[in-house]
């Protein structure tokens, strides 16, 4: 009897106990709420345990009276409000308990004591994950969160069935103060869907998407090899102001969700990459891909036959991508490609369904409004021969023109490939030489590759700069006649305008053809 007294009189003490702690107005370090949190749970504990310690020796209803009616009387009014989230729904995964799960693989605070790692060979990083029991506490704005990651192993069935297994059940318990319930609910679940998706983001392997199947057969279809292009705005040779205004119109475009929403026109934004061989075009792509986290689908449009095939593939895109068709003043001139010799198919020019006004109706309608944040880029060495209704007004949002090399591209260069930055005794004679030679790029970038010795590097580079002056100077003089001379000069001048955009084209709209 006196061992059950006990019992009875302590139960109060240790509810009242947590009641106390949890009860405070503010919690105000993450250990409050954590010790609060212990506490409470220490209490339970302790209750039952004294229970199925010393239970026994009163009968069971009275027992069970007992209890009954300490918990109605001595519960203590919790202000800590618990959201329970779920691995699944049911049938489906439960997004917030996977948004969770990534984001606390971002938040290991001085309570966490275990951590599970893992990474698959097709991973770039490790994954992190809370061990079963973890507690994470997080701060938002000002408010204290405790994060549990609760493990519960299914009951043994009595059946023989192997297959008969029960996987365990997860579920992360959240607790915070009351007060605080529409701001945890309205704001800060958002916030950690988000940020997951950020985390997530940051991971990914990007994708390049490339046409797989025969053309003939109308079986083409993407397949995709994960994008391991190097280039970034960093360590692309390019006019400083070119880059931040590229730079600028791309995180302008992924901020305006809303802004295009209001104005009824799709997400989506067209640049056109102009200029000559090895000037940077595809480089370009794949800095703007590696800047934005978004997929490249590569079209070569040799590979399609029917306007048919193409909205099929265009449609199999998936938002958050760069759609880019290279070349495009060669591959659309599609009648004269497939009546080329060896165009191995044998099939006949009028099988050949696929047409530009094909492409463009279809990017400018159907497809932009069927996805979100689609960028389409178009390359070309030769604007001047491109079809009209690529370059009329509103088609491509953005004409930027990649040209050669200027002595600020070279310091980029020099920096990427040699690690020579600041001054080197052969930069200013190799700036010079640059203003005075059309050198691209690529050139440039393949001379400095020839030797790990910078100054060997350099001494070949200055004499590429020189063979290639005397190069354009004989040509000058190789008696043109005066038009000629003058048609040459003229052209010289229009080259040395390093690279340049052109935001919407600013032609007289021409009249519309007939696709
Ligand atoms: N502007 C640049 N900045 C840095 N590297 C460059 C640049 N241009 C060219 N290169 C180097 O030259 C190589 C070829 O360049 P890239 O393929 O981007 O040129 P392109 O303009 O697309 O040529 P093409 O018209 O033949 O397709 C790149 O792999 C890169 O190493
Ligand atoms: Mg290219």
């Amino acid at each position: 009897m006196y061992l059950s007294f006990n019992l009875v009189c302590s139960l109060p003490f240790l509810c009242s106990k947590s009641a106390t702690m949890f009860s405070s107005k503010e919690l105000t370090s993450p250990s409050s709420l954590l010790a609060a949190y212990a506490s409470m749970a220490g209490s339970i504990m302790m209750a039952q345990s004294m229970a199925n310690q010393f239970g026994h020796l009163i009968p069971q209803q009275i027992r069970d009276y007992l209890l009954s009616t300490l918990r109605y009387f001595f519960k203590p009014p919790s202000p800590i409000l618990t959201l329970v989230i779920e691995e699944s729904t049911g049938i489906s995964r439960n997004q917030v308990y996977d948004a969770s799960e990534t984001y606390l693989s971002t938040k290991v605070s001085h309570t966490t004591k275990r951590l599970k790692i893992s990474k698959t060979p097709k991973e770039k990083n490790l994954t992190i994950k809370l061990e079963k029991g973890e507690k994470v506490v997080d701060q938002y704005e000002g408010i204290e969160l405790l994060w549990r990651l609760v493990f519960v192993k299914p009951e043994k069935k009595d059946s023989s069935n192997l297959f008969d297994v029960v996987a365990e059940k997860r579920w992360f318990e959240l607790s915070f103060h009351k007060n605080h319930k529409d701001k945890i609910l309205g704001s800060y679940m958002p916030y950690i869907i988000e940020k997951a998706r950020e985390a997530k983001e940051k991971v990914r392997v990007l994708k390049m998407h490339t046409l797989q199947g025969s053309r003939a057969y109308g079986d083409i279809k993407w397949d995709s090899v994960n994008l391991e292009h190097p280039a970034t705005f960093e360590t692309l040779a390019m006019e400083p102001d070119l880059k931040n205004i590229v730079i600028e119109d791309l995180d302008r475009f992924v901020r305006r969700k809303e802004y295009y929403k209001r104005v009824g026109r799709a997400w989506k934004r067209g640049y056109l990459l102009y200029g000559p061989p090895g000037t940077g075009k595809s480089s370009l792509v794949a800095a703007m891909a590696n800047y934005l986290r978004f997929d490249v689908y590569d079209l070569q449009l040799a590979n399609i036959m029917r306007d048919s095939d193409l909205r099929k593939l265009l449609l199999a895109t998936g938002n958050r991508s760069i759609l880019v068709i290279e070349d495009i003043d060669c591959s659309v001139d599609l009648p004269d490609r497939r009546q080329a010799p060896g165009d191995g198919d044998g099939r006949k020019q009028h099988d050949v369904q696929l047409t530009l006004s094909g492409l463009l109706n279809f990017i400018d309608g159907l497809w932009s409004s069927c996805g979100d944040e689609r960028i389409i880029i178009f390359t070309t060495n030769h604007k001047d021969r491109l079809d009209p209704a690529l370059l009329r007004p509103g088609r491509m949002d953005m004409h930027i023109h990649m040209s050669y090399c200027t002595p600020h591209g070279f310091r980029v260069l020099a920096s990427n490939y040699l690690g020579v930055n600041g001054y080197h005794r052969l930069f200013g004679e190799i700036e010079d030489l640059i203003e005075n030679t059309e050198v691209t790029p690529a050139q440039v970038a393949e001379e400095l590759m020839t030797s790990e010795d910078s100054d060997a590097a350099l001494e070949g580079l200055v004499k590429l700069l020189k063979r290639k002056k005397l190069e354009g100077d004989e040509l000058f003089d190789e008696g043109l006649h005066k038009g000629e001379i003058q048609k040459a000069k003229k052209q010289k001048v229009e080259n040395k305008r390093r690279g340049s955009v052109r935001i919407k084209s600013r032609r007289k709209p021409i009249k519309r053809r007939s696709y």
